[in-house]
């Protein structure tokens, strides 16, 4: 076989409308369109708090959509949330990629973000250009994600200037959990200067958001206010601009002791195994399937 030179079918994302409407751009009348790194400042000018959820797959993705979760992210949390590793460290480019197509294949509405995993944009800024080019052309995300403050500002800087929208991640930062010490709160007392520091660095770098993980609400409060973009917590207060939660925690389906940060909106692990119990036991009984599950 051939390398495939074919140019892929255009899929019309960016302006596919969706039937129904009520995020940005949109009016009873008109269908919505996507979600742009510019309305998301909106939103902060306006004191509107957004939500943004994980999504690693089609039903989901499209499902989120819908309800008008105006980002999405394919979080590299897929590490331990989709491929059963039992940390973020182990997932690569070649195992996100697939996920980030399925995701913007099946919105019309939200805003990807592509979750650079661990290794993938550390060794040098051309290996996060490389890397990010590959999640924007073949994952055909809108946006990228990486984690670290100041130290990554020169990797901030190249791929904004290429035109690749930048989501930056301080605080706790999963993929730094071995130098951070576990899974800790980060930003008590003096490293809150720090973390605003890195804030500042990473807006001025050009990134159009930030996600702050597992640092003291008061802290999170100062650096929204410092700065002029988005800050989106995941354990950082009320007074982000927007909230992020893993989705299968924010649904239930997580087993196991969630952290702290997490609430549960619904039991999707019971709906689940109690289906699968139900179709195994009309099964055993002879029940499933039925006539009118069946040919004639
Ligand atoms: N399902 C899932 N949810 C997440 O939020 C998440 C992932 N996976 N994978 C990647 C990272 C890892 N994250 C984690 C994982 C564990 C804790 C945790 O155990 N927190 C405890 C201890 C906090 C402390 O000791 O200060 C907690 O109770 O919050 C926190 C964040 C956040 N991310
Ligand atoms: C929790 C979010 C912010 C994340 O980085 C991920 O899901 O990988
Ligand atoms: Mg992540």
């Amino acid at each position: 076989m051939s390398a495939d030179n074919s140019t892929p079918a255009p899929d019309g994302s960016t302006e596919t409308p969706a039937p129904y409407g009520t995020g940005a751009g949109s009016t009873p009348d008109s269908p919505r369109k996507r979600v742009r790194v510019h309305h998301l400042r909106e939103y902060k000018d306006r004191g509107e708090p957004w939500p943004m959820l994980t999504a690693y797959d089609m039903y989901t993705a499209e499902l989120f959509d819908e309800a008008g979760i105006p980002v999405l992210l394919v979080g590299d949390s897929a590490a331990n949330n989709v491929f059963g590793y039992d940390t973020s460290l182990p997932v690569d480019v070649d195992e996100m990629l697939p996920l980030v197509r399925a995701v913007t294949r099946s919105t019309t509405h939200a805003l990807v973000v592509a979750d650079l995993p661990f290794g993938s944009y550390q060794l040098s800024v051309e290996q996060a250009m490389g890397t990010a080019v590959r999640f924007m052309k073949e994952g055909r995300a809108h946006a990228v994600k990486l984690e670290g403050g100041r130290d990554f500002v020169p990797h901030v800087e190249a791929l904004t200037s290429a035109g690749i929208p930048v989501m930056g991640h301080i605080g706790f930062t999963p993929q730094s959990e071995h130098n951070l010490g576990g899974y800790r709160v980060q930003g008590r007392g003096e490293s809150g200067e720090t973390m605003l520091a890195d804030a500042l660095a990473l807006q001025e770098a050009g990134a159009f958001a930030v996600v702050m993980e597992m640092v003291p609400a008061e802290a999170a409060k100062r650096v929204t206010h410092e700065l002029a973009i988005p800050t989106i917590g995941i354990g950082a207060g009320p007074h982000c601009d927007a909230q992020v939660l893993v989705w299968q925690d924010m649904a239930g389906l997580r087993r196991g002791k969630a952290p702290r940060f997490v609430k549960r909106y619904a039991d999707v692990a019971g709906v689940l195994s109690s289906a699968a119990a139900s179709f195994a036991d009309e099964v055993r009984r002879g029940e499933f399937p039925a006539p009118e599950q069946s040919f004639h």
